[in-house]
């Protein structure tokens, strides 16, 4: 194949034809129904929301939008055009991608060389001819508007940049409908806006997007239609403007959802201090000091760069600080040593939970359990039925979607597996709850759930630090403090207003402005 960017699929533009349909979809994993007879529609030139709670069957309608996996029953066209056979992998990428939130990106290769990888313009004897494939990658990312270096290593890129890099990609092999998976997932809010206008003009430019996310106030800002699925079926398809946030969220749930919020509750007196921090420097300059006492629910905002998520990660022992003293009931922690933190009686739900919090292949049991072998079982032995015990109690707890405690939790979807982090922190009583980010990639109820979860824990007695950019998370907080490029700007108090947390977030005071 040439090193030259492709033009769309195959004449198929200037159609009417939406530009994909999927009807009737049945898919199942074993006796999970992950798809029934559920649907989508897309029309050229739209931007189209998918919504719905985790699990509801939307990675897996990814998955067969984008020929990775095949449906057990149903049709998929594109431009009114029957899905090309699986294996012609080639054939799909002329039609659609899917910019995933874990990068698709070889970190170790150029961005040229992951731009054109197995599409290298070769010499006659074979030979990669690198200076031709630089240029075809500069062309391509000049093209569409990519400010990125080709010759850098991929590793180096943002989030943000790998994402546009993707998009890029995507384009070149021809593909004009482009499915983003959570895309503002790990950004923070400049770098949404800059995606959010990236998207606006790749739209007048004639690309189709299916906008996979969560966070409903983007699907109101940036999409013109929104299809929500729930449990395994297509619930409806309308305009953004024609349905309103609770006749969205009613869709997705099947009932109304008020998120918690932390009602004013003074301490007692004698509550005792549970975590304190004292002048916490981490490796990157970041500072903070705070306590948190038993019952009390602590929350650290701040954007990206604010050094929040560094400094909890230094408190947990994921990170050694650079200086200062973490002290839980009354033990300082060793430095650097998540061990030490868990003995101590901290619970953890890290940032990355494919890289921290779960090991895939083995159950949902057996991670809950992961980090308090001493509740089941004695001496080293482990007793499987009180491991089945505490996981089934999880499970229904955290209201997780799952056949049983056996079931790999690789095998469940984002929200439920992020369900899974909470239920191995709760495992072990903890003292001190720490969470990082902990609703990211959750639907609205769950989140109720996760939520509601911490205020109960806070009832019995357990100190909460919340170290969140979601405002959700926030709410259930009696405090916040909120830290602006490594340093803590502003302390707000039970009552805050929204605007004021977000403007203290991006490093604006409004009482001085
Ligand atoms: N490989 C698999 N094996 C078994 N079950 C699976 C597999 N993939 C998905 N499922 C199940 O299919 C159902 C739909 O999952 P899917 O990942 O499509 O949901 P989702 O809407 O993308 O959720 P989320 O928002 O949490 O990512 C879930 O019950 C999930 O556990």
């Amino acid at each position: 194949m040439s090193a030259t960017p492709s033009g769309p699929a195959d004449g198929l533009v200037g159609t009417d034809q939406p530009v994909v349909e999927a009807v009737q979809i049945t898919k199942r994993f074993g006796s999970t129904v992950a798809l029934a007879d559920a649907g989508i529609v897309v029309r050229r030139g739209e931007t189209h929301a998918l919504v719905g709670r985790n699990g509801a069957g939307k990675s897996t309608l990814v998955s067969i939008l984008t020929g990775l996996q095949a449906a057990d029953d149903g049709a998929v066209a594109f431009d009114g055009r029957p899905a090309p056979p699986l294996g012609d992998r080639d054939a799909w990428r002329r039609r659609v991608a899917c910019v995933y939130q874990k990068s698709t990106i070889i970190g170790s290769l150029t961005v040229a060389e992951n731009l054109f990888l197995n599409r290298h313009a070769r010499s006659r004897a074979g030979l990669i001819r690198w200076s031709r494939l630089r240029h075809a990658a500069e062309q391509l990312l000049a093209e569409w508007s990519v400010e990125v270096d080709v010759r850098q290593p991929a590793s180096t890129l943002s989030v943000e940049q790998r994402q546009f890099v993707e998009i890029a990609r995507a384009l070149s092999f021809g593909a004009r409908f482009i499915i983003l998976d959570e895309p503002t997932a790990q950004l923070d809010g400049a770098g949404i806006s800059r995606l959010f206008t990236r998207i606006r003009q790749l739209r007048e430019q004639g690309v189709t997007f299916l906008f996979i996310s969560h966070h409903l106030q983007e699907i109101y800002e940036i999409c013109d239609q929104v299809t929500v699925f729930r449990d395994a079926r297509h619930i409806l398809t309308a305009p953004v403007a024609q349905l309103n946030r609770a006749a969205l969220v009613a869709a997705m749930t099947g009932e109304d959802v008020t998120m918690p919020e932390a009602e004013h509750r003074p301490l007692p007196a004698d509550a005792p201090v549970l975590l304190s921090v004292r002048d916490l420097v981490t490796a990157s300059g970041a500072e903070l000091s705070v306590e948190a006492r038993a019952g009390e629910v602590v929350g650290v905002a701040g954007g990206g760069g604010s050094g929040k998520v560094e400094v909890a990660e230094a408190i947990v022992g994921l990170a050694r600080p650079a200086g200062g003293t973490v002290v839980v009931d009354g033990r300082a922690l060793r430095p650097g040593s998540v061990p030490d933190a868990l003995d101590a009686g901290v619970g953890l739900v890290p940032q990355d939970r494919h890289r921290e919090g779960l090991v895939p292949l083995l159950s949902i049991a057996e991670n809950v359990t992961m980090t308090v072998p001493d509740r089941i079982g004695r001496r080293g032995l482990i007793s499987p039925p009180r491991r089945d015990a505490l996981a089934r109690d999880t499970i229904t707890d955290l209201a997780i979607k799952a056949a049983g405690p056996q079931v790999p939790v690789a095998e469940l979807s984002g929200g439920n597996q992020q369900k899974v982090v909470m239920g191995r922190a709760l495992a072990s009583d903890p003292k001190l709850l720490v969470l990082i980010t902990p609703t990211a990639g959750v639907d609205v109820r769950s989140k109720q759930t996760l939520l509601g979860v911490v205020e109960e824990v806070r009832r019995r007695g357990t100190g909460v630090l919340v170290v969140s950019d979601e405002l959700d998370d926030l709410r259930i907080c009696d405090r916040v403090l909120v830290m602006f490029q490594g340093r803590v700007v502003r302390e707000m108090s039970h009552g805050w207003s929204d605007n004021e947390l977000v403007a203290a977030m991006e490093g604006v005071d409004l009482h001085h402005v």
